[in-house]
């Protein structure tokens, strides 16, 4: 028997509001996400893709359809700790340090009675992630003191800090430079192969959804419904080169016929 998905949408459904004025926001979105399978959902602004993910992160529940957590139904599981949430924005305290910063969830997870295991694993751990990410040296440095590329590169450690099997991405490097927003997705993919981790991305750039996932999600204007799924069998591990392969060059090109 196959494994089940580390998450699976079925038949979900999203209207914000009632009455007239509800917005329909998604409709009968079925996607399934396989255990390390790097998935990333594109679609024109306001077809849902940040609501797609709200409700992967359980910050919103849908009005239709259900979502299973490695096969158990959301609605009843705890899945704290499960999933990491990482936003276009950095979300870091400044009078904080790096170190601070990267340890903050583990505090408020503790102080609710979420999370077991004593603080020394994750003042260890907290060491290890900041070199996974290159780091090394600014963890007693305050956010102000760090390039936007570094900031997010706190906030994936934040978010690896209790070790999540999903990390749930919403345009993490749309504020980015481009220079930059490539080295970060070069290291992003080596930090995937490195954690064994499912990533769930939303972008608006179709070149590095190709560049990233193993599949890409195309919803449709508003409602959001899933239009295509379109596996990117490309080599990996990639890098500058795959983007000049004729058919890396000819996926984005193919994704792109939806927004014409
Ligand atoms: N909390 C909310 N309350 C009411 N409406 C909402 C809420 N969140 C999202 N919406 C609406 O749902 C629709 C989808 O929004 P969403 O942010 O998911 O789109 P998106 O594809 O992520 O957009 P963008 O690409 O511009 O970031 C929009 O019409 C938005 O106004």
């Amino acid at each position: 028997m196959d494994a089940e998905p580390a998450i699976a949408f079925d038949d979900v459904t999203m209207h914000f509001g009632t009455g007239e004025d509800a917005i329909h926001a998604l409709d009968d979105i079925n996607l399934s996400v396989a255990d390390g399978e790097f998935v990333s959902i594109v679609g024109p602004s306001g077809c849902g893709k940040s609501t797609l993910l709200n409700i992967a992160a359980g910050l919103h529940e849908p009005t239709g359809g259900a979502l299973r957590l490695d096969g158990r139904d959301f609605s009843t599981t705890d899945a704290t700790g499960d999933i990491g949430f990482i936003f276009q924005r950095p979300v870091l305290l400044d009078w904080r340090t790096v170190r601070q910063n990267i340890l903050l969830p583990v505090r408020i997870m503790k102080k609710n009675g979420d999370l077991e295991g004593d603080m020394q694993g994750y003042q260890d751990r907290v060491d290890e992630l900041i070199s996974l990410v290159g780091l090394e040296g600014f963890g007693d440095s305050y956010p102000n003191e760090l390039s936007g590329g570094m900031q997010q590169r706190v906030t994936i450690c934040q978010s690896l800090i209790y070790d999540p099997s999903l990390l749930l991405m919403d345009e993490p490097f749309g504020s980015l430079d481009a220079l930059t927003k490539d080295q970060m997705n070069a290291e992003l993919l080596d930090i995937w192969k490195r954690t064994n981790k499912t990533i769930l991305f939303v972008t608006h750039d179709l070149e590095e959804a190709v560049f990233l996932s193993d599949k890409v999600v195309v919803l449709s204007p508003r409602p959001g419904r899933i239009q295509d799924v379109i596996d990117i069998d490309l080599p990996r591990p990639r890098d500058a080169e795959t983007k000049q392969l004729t058919e890396y060059n000819d996926l984005v090109t193919s994704i792109y016929t939806y927004f014409q």
